[in-house]
C-alpha cells in the first residue's frame, strides 16, 4: 500500500518529493460539466505557497499548477485531471547531514525504519510540499461546492499562547486574509506576527490553531456508523502534516459540560438556538455550520544544535539548515479549507439515503 489516495467517490491521488523534479496528482470522480475558474485554483496555491511574507519559509515557488486531462474548453469532463506542479528552488546541499542523522520530531527516523531508504532532500515525500497538490484539488471542490452555495472558510485563531475568541461571521474573512497570519483580528495580527519573528529569531519554532466554518451543508451528509462525516473530517485534518489534534464543535470544551447546558435546543424551522453540536449529529450534518479546529505543532526542524542519533544509533548533534517555517498555521489555512472541500463535495454525492 503506497498510502497516497484520499477519498471514496471523489478521489486524490497525490505523488512526488519536495526536492524531486515534479509534485501533482490525479483527482478522481470530479462530475463533469463544470466550468473551472484557474485564477481561483492559482489564488488558493498563492494562500499555501512558500516565500509569501517574512514570516514563512523562504524557498521561493511559483507553485504554477499545469493541467494534463480531464479539462477540455475550460469544463470538467469526468475523465481523471491530472496535473503538475513543478519544484524550481531546491537547495539540496542544505540537507546532506540528514543523509545520516535524524531530526528529532520529524519522519526521518520513522520513514527510514519503514523503508529501509529515504530521500533526505527537504524531507522528502514526508515534506508538507506534497499538500499544494490538496489545494489544487480541495480548489476544484470549492468551486462546484460553491455553486450549491456551500462556503468554506478557515482562519487562525491562535498561535502560541495568543487566542482569537470573537464570534466568527464570513464577513471577517476579508480580515483574516489581509493579514500575514490569517487571523480575523488586526490587533492579534501584529501581536503573533511579532511572536513569530521573535521566535524565528531564536531559531525556534511554534505551534499554532485553524478554525474552519462550513456552511450551506444541507441535512444528510454523512454515514451513520463507520464513515461519519466527522470521522471523515478528522482523518482529513490529521492527514496535513504537523498536524496535533482535531476537534468538532464543542470538542475537548464538552468535559466540563453538563448536558442541560450542551443540548441545542431545536427552533421550529429545524435549526438549534446554539451549535456545540458543530453541525454533526449521529456522523450526519444536520444543516447547522459545521464548526471544527485543528491543532498544529511546532515543527520540527530548528535552526539550532540539537542532540539527536544518527542510522547507527550513536548520538550525535545535529544542526538544523534550510528554509523553514517558523509557524505553519499562514500556509496550512488554504490546506485545512482544500481538505474539507474533498470531504464535503464526496459526501455530497453521496447524498441523502432517501429523496424527499
Ligand atoms: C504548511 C506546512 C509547512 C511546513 N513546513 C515545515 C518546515 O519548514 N520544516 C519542518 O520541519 N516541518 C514543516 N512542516 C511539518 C512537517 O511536514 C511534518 O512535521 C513532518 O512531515 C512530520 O510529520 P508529523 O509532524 O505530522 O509527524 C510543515 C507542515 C505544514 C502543514
Amino acid at each position: 500500500m503506497a498510502g497516497s489516495s484520499f477519498g471514496t467517490l471523489v478521489r486524490l491521488t497525490t505523488f512526488g518529493e519536495s526536492h524531486g523534479k515534479a509534485i501533482g496528482g490525479i483527482i478522481e470522480g470530479i462530475p463533469a460539466g463544470f466550468s473551472l475558474d484557474y485564477n481561483q485554483i492559482q489564488h488558493d496555491l498563492d494562500r499555501r505557497k512558500p516565500g509569501q511574507s517574512a514570516i514563512v519559509t523562504q524557498r521561493k515557488e511559483s507553485d504554477k499548477v499545469q493541467f494534463l486531462s480531464g479539462i477540455f474548453d475550460g469544463k470538467t469532463t469526468g475523465t481523471p485531471i491530472g496535473f503538475t506542479i513543478e519544484n524550481e528552488d531546491q537547495k539540496s546541499a542544505d540537507y546532506t547531514e540528514l543523509q545520516k542523522a535524524f531530526r528529532p520530531s520529524h519522519a526521518d527516523f520513522t520513514y527510514q525504519q519503514k523503508y529501509g531508504i529515504r530521500d533526505y532532500r527537504g524531507g522528502g515525500r514526508s515534506s508538507a510540499r506534497e499538500t499544494a497538490c490538496r489545494v489544487v484539488a480541495g480548489a476544484i471542490a470549492k468551486q462546484i461546492l460553491a455553486q450549491k452555495n456551500i462556503r468554506i472558510d478557515a482562519f487562525v485563531y491562535q498561535v502560541g499562547s495568543l487566542k482569537w475568541t470573537g464570534e466568527w461571521k464570513s464577513e471577517l474573512k476579508t480580515i483574516s486574509e489581509a493579514n500575514n497570519v490569517r487571523v480575523p483580528s488586526e490587533e492579534l495580527a501584529v501581536e503573533m506576527e511579532n511572536l513569530i519573528r521573535e521566535i524565528r529569531k531564536e531559531g525556534d519554532t511554534i505551534g499554532g490553531g485553524i478554525r474552519c466554518v462550513i456552511t450551506g451543508v444541507p441535512t444528510g451528509l454523512g454515514e451513520p456508523v463507520f464513515d461519519k462525516l466527522h470521522t471523515e473530517l478528522g482523518k482529513a485534518m490529521l492527514s496535513i502534516n504537523a498536524v496535533k489534534g482535531f476537534d468538532f464543535g464543542s470538542g475537548f470544551d464538552s468535559i466540563s459540560m453538563k448536558g442541560s447546558e450542551h443540548n441545542d435546543l431545536f427552533t421550529t424551522d429545524g435549526t438549534t438556538k446554539t451549535n456545540f453540536s458543530g453541525g454533526i449529529q449521529g456522523g450526519i450534518s444536520n444543516g447547522m455550520p459545521i464548526d471544527f479546529r485543528v491543532a498544529f505543532k511546532p515543527v520540527a526542524t530548528l535552526i539550532q544544535e540539537q542532540d539527536t542519533i544518527n542510522e547507527d544509533f550513536e548520538a550525535v548533534k545535529l544542526m538544523g539548515k534550510g528554509r523553514h517555517d517558523p509557524c505553519v498555521v499562514p500556509r496550512a489555512v488554504p490546506i485545512v479549507e482544500a481538505m474539507a472541500a474533498l470531504v464535503i463535495l464526496d459526501y455530497y454525492l453521496m447524498q441523502k439515503a432517501y429523496k424527499k
